[in-house]
């Protein structure tokens, strides 16, 4: 059954829906603005509906395999890991994009919906709310730089280890914490190569 529901959760995370809700709006987001498939990339180059519905779609399909796995009761325990991960690769290296793809940050926060009934995305959500004022402040009102975006994305993630930590997750959890810690380094490699520089 693992290998059964990594793979559902893989096929699911691969689905680019913002890639495609691009297409669909005669853009091709891999040539527009940052070229990450995603949402956000979406909203600037397509508007505020395309935005919010990629958003939704991109959520969705981390959540929805992930929540039916737990509810379906056949995978518990350490298992829940790999198909979660695996929901987050399908969208770093989906099938339907030549094995490349996005960031991974909406579908993360389908899977940790998920597995903790919204309230890690929730924490995570704030933690990246205080960390946008705290880059602001640290800037001094100049204005963000895709460097300062990679840096709170990661930062966000690293810093929900200690609300996890806090709220008595088990084992499992923290496990694919580090397993999106990891997905998200990746991701974002090329602006945190930028911080040294
Ligand atoms: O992580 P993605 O690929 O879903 O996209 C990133 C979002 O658009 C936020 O920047």
């Amino acid at each position: 059954m693992i290998i059964l529901w990594t793979l559902i959760a893989f096929i699911s995370g691969s689905l680019m829906f913002s890639y495609w809700l691009g297409l669909l709006a005669k853009r091709n987001l891999k040539e527009q603005g940052d070229g990450n498939p995603g949402a956000m990339n979406l909203w600037k180059a397509a508007g505020y509906r395309y935005g919010l519905a990629g958003i939704a779609l991109d959520f969705l399909k981390g959540y929805l395999p992930i929540l039916i796995m737990i509810r379906a009761g056949d995978i518990s325990g350490y298992a829940v890991v790999l198909p979660s991960a695996a929901a987050l690769l399908g969208h770093s290296f989906s099938p339907f994009l030549g094995w490349r793809g996005g960031k991974a940050i909406a579908v993360s926060f389908g899977v940790w919906s998920a597995l903790t009934s919204f309230a890690a995305s929730l924490a995570y959500a704030i933690l990246l709310v205080l960390l946008l004022f705290l880059g602001r402040w640290i800037r001094k009102g100049k204005p963000a730089t895709p460097v300062s975006d990679g840096m709170q994305v990661v930062a966000g993630m690293v810093l929900l280890a200690v609300y996890l930590q806090m709220a008595g997750y088990p084992a499992q959890i923290l496990m694919f914490w580090l397993a999106n810690v990891l997905v998200l380094l990746y991701t974002h490699s090329r602006e945190l190569a930028h911080v040294r520089g």
